[in-house]
């Protein structure tokens, strides 16, 4: 049987992530500091450490099978190449920042201006979009500092937390789009690889639906159940099992991570006691 050849970045952002996804999954890798590709231990995959950048050309060439890659390096330079996962980490912008007392406030006020960028197709495919003309300045990184040295009137580059902009004295003035982790797919993975990337793509979808919820066990009086179980999700239904205290019932659920602390202060509103909240590993349904 052969392997599977799966990219994931050799350092930078989203190496750690990568590889604790693959841990998550149960894919363990005698990951050598300095080697180029390693073999799991339990699995037929094989993972190839390369920059970021370089991986939309090795899917494409059918050099590695499957990747996990930056949604936006796809966007730049893989836009014939598809994903079949969204990963949740690594997520951030593609935005254009003009110095903050520029009178720029929009796209459009860039109209036959600099900008600098590490992501011209991206650009160059948005200002096409809207009918804009700039002078496009391709430099790899540090793209922030390129205003206050006199390099472009206004940037385009990664935005997350929004502090290196803040930093460079730069105001965000358009959302290009939004990028996370994906998991990439070259066009020439064969049938017998595919069928191992399911099966990977399966185990990443229950690790990911385990960190989006919590498994809650909590103590209800059982004239208030009915309330109490009107207020929870589950996955069929909750689970009600009886205290040794007569009158008392305990209820397990599953709760989404997002309606978690409303309903929990809805739970107790209504009675619920000794409410336990813990992490779910892996969610297979
Ligand atoms: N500040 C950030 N916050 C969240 N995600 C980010 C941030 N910066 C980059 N990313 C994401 O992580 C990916 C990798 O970024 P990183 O800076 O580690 O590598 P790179 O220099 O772009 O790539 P290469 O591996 O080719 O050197 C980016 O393509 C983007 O998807
Ligand atoms: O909005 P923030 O949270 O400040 O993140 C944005 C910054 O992060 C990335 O740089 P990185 O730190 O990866 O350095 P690099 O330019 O060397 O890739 C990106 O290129 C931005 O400069
Ligand atoms: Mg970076």
């Amino acid at each position: 049987m052969s392997n599977l050849r799966i990219a994931v970045q050799k350092s930078g952002r989203l190496n750690e992530d990568s590889m604790g996804i693959l841990k998550d999954i149960g894919i363990s890798i005698d990951n050598g500091k300095d080697q180029l590709k390693a073999s799991a231990r339990n699995f037929p995959v094989e993972v190839f450490y390369l920059r970021n950048g370089d991986i939309p050309q090795y899917l494409r060439d059918g050099v590695v099978d499957a990747a996990i890659i930056g949604e936006n390096v796809l966007i730049e330079k893989g836009n014939d190449l598809d994903f079949i996962e969204r990963l949740g980490f690594s997520k951030c912008k593609v935005s254009i920042a003009v110095p903050k007392e520029s009178e720029a406030n929009s796209l459009k006020d860039l109209d036959g201006k600099r900008i600098a960028t590490s992501y011209p197709e991206t650009v160059r495919k948005y200002l096409k979009e809207y009918n804009i003309e700039a002078q496009l300045h391709i430099i790899n990184g540090s793209v922030e500092i390129a205003p206050n040295i006199g390099l472009a009137d206004g940037i385009c580059d990664i935005v997350s937390s929004g502090s290196t902009l803040f930093k460079n004295g730069l105001k965000e003035i358009e959302v290009l789009l939004k990028s996370e982790a994906v998991l990439a797919v070259s066009p020439l993975i064969s049938d017998e690889r595919m069928a191992i990337l399911e099966k990977i793509q399966f185990r990443i979808q229950s690790v990911l639906k385990g960190r989006d919820s919590k498994y809650v066990l909590l103590n209800a009086p059982n004239e208030k159940l009915d309330d109490i179980l009107n207020l929870l999700p589950g996955m069929r239904s909750p689970t009600v099992l009886p205290l040794a205290q007569k009158g008392w019932s305990s209820v397990h659920t599953v709760i989404s991570k997002n309606e978690f602390w409303e309903i929990i202060e809805e739970l107790k509103a209504n009675g619920a006691e000794g409410i336990l909240v813990c992490p779910i590993e892996k969610m297979v349904l």
